[in-house]
């Protein structure tokens, strides 16, 4: 079939502006206009497919390396330099070969008992917290301090100087990976893309000292398991490291906050203090309607068929998860907050992209997993979380999902 759509002309043609504005009106416009969940335009000036049906976002990450390569070096190999995202092919197994060894349930279990402290250390300093307060805020920091003490060794409590200064330093770096689409649309680089690369350099210096000095847990492990180059361990230390995660796992967890902290929802919060599947089944249904990303890249380096529609060789391809983990022919209501449907259909779980899958899904996804249902199961056993009166629950979207303004929540001990 022919893909629906016009890719239009250079420049004048172009709809990024219009995407970056409101990515789900954006959506909702193009593909009413259309009348196709998969369309062609014309994106950061380039030929591009955009996939919202659940079948078509199945399709093309079940494609990965036989005719898509992963799209995302032209916006972030310069803010990390080489790792496994810009890697293909041979060499992509590789690098997920050496980080598998990193991943492993016996790894996990080790960690669990540093990043369950740290989590106990900033959940346990809500007890004196009386009034409101911005729950987007309070899990970054804290994921922010599981993600340094986690993979560089670095502790917050003993070292607060060395600690706040690297944070400084992830959000520098942050701007400059958040600028790059501009930077692609307007040749120039930015001051803010210049002092990024500052930030990465220096964020580079110090990866590399702590990971020479590391006697115990990731570090040393990606510096004996790791038989790569020694600077390309480096940049993997840099993209864990880098402030993507903890808002990642902020955005996730506050989602989680915001569906389970209304009057006429909180009552799911005490269903999961009891029984963990239920935890499991609230995290999979907040995480179906908010995905923290939403969607990711192809480059389409052969001719290929995605949900019937035939895509051009050199098109770019946008998996959108968002409108895809609602499309009402695989889930019900699909607007609705119904976690019960986890437990009537576990099989739906396939049709879930938030860790992407197959042979390039996301390798940390058990990792993310425990750290989230440890830093819920650890707030829900204290408190109960009580979202204020007359909040926002608008978003902003990109780059990783968010409450529009402060969600504020209060807090009750149990
Ligand atoms: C809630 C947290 C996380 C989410 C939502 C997430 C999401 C994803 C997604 C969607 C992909 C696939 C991208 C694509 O197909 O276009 C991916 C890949 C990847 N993820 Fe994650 N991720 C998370 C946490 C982590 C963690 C903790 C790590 C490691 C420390 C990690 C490392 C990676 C790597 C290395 C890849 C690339 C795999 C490859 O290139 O073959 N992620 N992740």
């Amino acid at each position: 079939m022919d893909l629906p759509g016009k890719v239009g002309w250079p420049i004048v043609g172009d709809k990024s502006v219009e995407f970056y504005r409101d990515p789900l009106q954006f959506l909702n416009k193009y593909v009413d206009q259309v009348k196709s969940p998969i369309f062609k335009t014309r994106f950061l000036n380039k030929p591009t497919v955009f996939v919202c049906s659940n079948q078509g976002v199945q399709d093309v990450l079940k494609s990965t390396g036989e005719s898509l390569d992963f799209g995302y070096e032209a916006f972030m190999k310069g803010m990390f330099g080489h790792n496994i995202l810009f890697s293909k092919n041979g060499e992509a197994d590789l690098f997920r070969q050496f980080l598998g060894k990193l991943f492993t349930t016996h790894c996990l279990e080790e960690y669990e008992t540093v990043i369950k402290c740290i989590i106990a250390k900033h959940v346990d300093s809500l007890e004196s917290t009386r009034d409101s307060f911005c729950l987007y805020k309070f899990f970054k920091v804290l994921f922010t301090d599981v993600c340094l003490t986690l993979f560089l060794g670095l502790d917050s409590t003993e070292n607060s100087e060395q600690a706040t200064s690297v944070m400084s330093l992830t959000t520098d770096h942050w701007r400059g990976i958040v600028a790059v689409p501009l930077d692609l649309r307007l040749v120039h680089p930015s001051s803010t893309y210049s002092k990024a690369l500052q930030a990465k350099s220096n964020l580079l210096e110090m990866i590399n000292t702590h990971k020479k000095r590391a006697k115990s847990g990731f570090p040393l492990k990606m510096k004996e398991t790791c038989t790569v180059d020694g600077s390309i361990v480096n940049n993997h230390l840099l993209l864990f490291t880098s402030a993507l995660l903890p808002k990642v796992l902020a955005s996730i967890c506050t989602s989680f906050c915001a569906e389970v902290g209304k009057a006429e929802t909180s009552h799911y919060q005490e269903r999961a203090r009891c029984e963990d599947t239920w935890l499991d089944y609230l995290l999979k249904e907040t995480m179906r309607l908010s995905p923290p990303l939403l969607g990711g890249r192809r480059l389409a380096t052969k001719s290929c068929v995605i949900a019937g529609y035939t895509i051009p060789q050199d098109y770019t391809l946008v998996y959108m998860t968002h409108p895809a983990q609602r499309d009402s022919s695989v889930f019900e209501d699909p607007h609705l907050f119904k976690p019960e449907r986890w437990a009537e259909r576990p099989d739906l779980k396939d049709k879930l992209y938030i860790y992407g899958f197959g042979a390039r899904g996301c390798i940390g996804e058990k990792l993310s997993s425990m750290i989230l249902k440890s830093t819920l199961r650890s707030l829900l056993t204290k408190f109960a979380v009580q979202v204020c009166a007359d909040q926002d629950f608008s978003h902003k979207y990109l780059p990783v999902l968010r409450p529009k303004n402060n969600l504020l929540v209060h807090l009750e001990a149990v």
